[in-house]
């Protein structure tokens, strides 16, 4: 597309040269020959002082808030009012603006997102929908297969956004449902998307070395709810009645009134059991995942889903047959099958802060005939060290048997971790917690200690898959590392 084009498109005075334009990004080490580089102010540092690697690299242009250098400008130079949503302009323009042939989600809130995604997708397909996934585990197109892009991230910037969503829509592909972090609203990765329904979990405190205080975090994420023409909305959260209402349904598992109600829900050890009273009718569902909260999470996929088209009986058939989040309250399955009688039962999970670490362990607690017992480490470098010690006091506090060990420690020295994590118990005036530094020791000892009627949470890791010692990086599996531990009982 030429460079006087896209200014129409984006209404922008255009400069005198008009070359064609390829490709968009705001980095300029992944410029290539004919790309628009748009350089942006950052939090640290000026993307103009990358102007001359963009154009050594063969940029076609630059875009940004103003030339700042005394020496003129390498490349033609267009002037945006704002470089991070013009990133994001382009970026559709280029892709020609995916997201308006496909019925797009989005999906916000402080937790919950991974796996309210996760479930809308699965509903949508379960209603013959093709349907694309980008979460933070990864991203799926029609295949179903889960990829990841180079850098970690829940939403990645407006170019991949955009990329990602046309190849969807290019394989034939009718659905997306996309992950919006609150940093993606702020930064405008998914400024461009033309979203059909908007899904808000839940507000809680997050984030705020970013967003500084509750009411800027809560002023970005309702820009989702804002920008959709209909929203699917959480009535247990008290956030929920500040947003500004177009069309929407609520939804509740805790007793709310609600368009989208759970009742008479049951914690069973293998899943969920639970009535819906909705739109689309009364029904009884059974979702396989553990953790009541993923009732919550399942009513909103439900509502997300009725809103594309499908029906109450498509709900219940692809609810029951959800097979997990990787990671996420994950039940391993036992090499000699899904439930053993002579086994424990042995979840994955992600928690890794003390209030995630309560969650997990408190929802785990309703359905354990026997024994809780939880392996969890606490990563070094930067991450928090201050939550170390809460560590140890909430795994001593909620399990019945706590093993401390390792998880990503990189520089830090992994014995002043885990005596962190020990004070904490110790400092509560418990002792029922053993130090066993090598995961896997860690993890085979905790299902060896275990019985029938007991759980084992392994929390932590999730699905990352590696694990960071000090001076080196491992491949790690923790789903594969519970099921040899499994498998070493027969
Ligand atoms: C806090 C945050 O989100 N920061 C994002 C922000 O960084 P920044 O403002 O500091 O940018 P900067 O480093 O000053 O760079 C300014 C510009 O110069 C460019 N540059 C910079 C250096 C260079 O050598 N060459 C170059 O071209 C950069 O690409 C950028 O366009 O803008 C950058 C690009 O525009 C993002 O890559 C960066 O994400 C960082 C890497 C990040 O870690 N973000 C995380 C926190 C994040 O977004 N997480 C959420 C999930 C949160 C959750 O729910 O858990 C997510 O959606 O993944
Ligand atoms: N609806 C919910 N309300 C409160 N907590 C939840 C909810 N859903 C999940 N959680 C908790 O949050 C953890 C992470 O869940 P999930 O990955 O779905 O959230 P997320 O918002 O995508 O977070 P992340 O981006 O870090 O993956 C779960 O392990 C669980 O402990």
């Amino acid at each position: 597309m030429h460079l006087a084009d896209l200014c129409i498109a984006l209404s922008l005075s255009a400069p005198a040269e008009n070359p064609d334009i390829l490709a968009v990004t705001h980095n300029a080490a992944w410029v290539t020959p004919g790309a628009a580089f748009v350089a942006i102010r950052g939090a640290r540092v000026d993307g103009h002082s990358f102007a001359a690697q963009a154009a050594q690299q063969g940029a076609a242009a630059i875009f940004g808030e103003g030339w700042p250098l005394p020496d003129p400008c390498p490349l033609p130079y267009v002037t945006v009012p704002d470089a991070r949503a013009a990133l994001a302009d382009l970026a559709a323009e280029l892709e020609g603006h995916p997201s308006r042939a496909l019925k797009v989600v989005g999906v916000t809130g402080t937790d919950g997102k991974t796996t309210t995604s996760w479930l809308t997708v699965h509903l949508l397909r379960s209603a013959g929908l093709s349907t694309g996934l980008l979460s933070t585990v990864g991203y799926q197109l029609s295949d179903g297969e889960t990829r990841h892009f180079p850098a970690h991230f829940t939403t990645p910037e407006a170019p991949q956004v955009q990329a990602t969503l046309r190849e969807l829509a290019a394989t034939g592909v009718q659905a997306a449902v996309l992950e919006a972090s609150s940093h993606a609203l702020a930064l405008e990765r998914v400024r461009a998307v033309a979203w059909d329904v908007a899904v808000w979990t839940h507000l809680s405190r997050e984030h705020l070395d970013f967003h500084g205080d509750m009411e800027s975090y809560f002023v970005e994420k309702r820009k989702l709810i804002e920008r959709a023409p209909f929203a699917v909305l959480n009535a247990d959260d008290p956030w929920t009645a500040r947003l500004k209402l177009g069309p929407h349904v609520t939804y509740s598992e805790g007793g709310h009134p609600a368009d989208w109600q759970a009742h008479q829900i049951e914690e069973q050890s293998g899943g969920l059991a639970f009535e819906v009273r909705s739109p689309a009718g009364t029904f009884a569902a059974f979702l396989p995942m553990i953790g009541r909260f993923n009732v919550g999470n399942a009513l909103a996929a439900m509502a997300a889903a009725h809103q594309l088209g499908a029906t109450a009986e498509q709900l219940v058939l692809g609810l029951a047959k959800f097979g997990g989040v990787p990671g996420r309250m994950e039940l391993v399955a036992s090499p000699v099958g899904p439930s053993p009688a002579l086994g424990p039962r042995v979840i994955v999970d992600f928690a890794h802060t003390p209030p995630s670490l309560e969650k997990a362990l408190g929802t785990l607690r309703t359905t354990t005939r026997g024994q809780l017992i939880v392996v969890i480490g606490a990563a070094g470098g930067p991450r928090d060290p201050g939550k170390r010690g809460p560590l140890g006091e909430v795994a001593t506090r909620l399990a019945d048997e706590a093993i401390f060990t390792e998880e990503d420690c990189r520089d830090t020295p992994l014995a002043e971790i885990l005596t962190a994590m020990a004070l904490g118990a110790k400092g509560a005036g418990r002792a029922n917690y053993c130090i066993i530094p090598d995961r896997q020791h860690a993890i085979r000892h905790a299902v060896r200690l275990a019985g029938p009627g007991d759980t084992v949470l392994l929390a932590g890791k999730g699905p990352e898959e590696t694990l960071e010692r000090e001076g080196e990086t491992i491949p790690w599996n923790e789903v594969e590392e519970a099921r040899t531990a499994l498998g070493r009982l027969e």
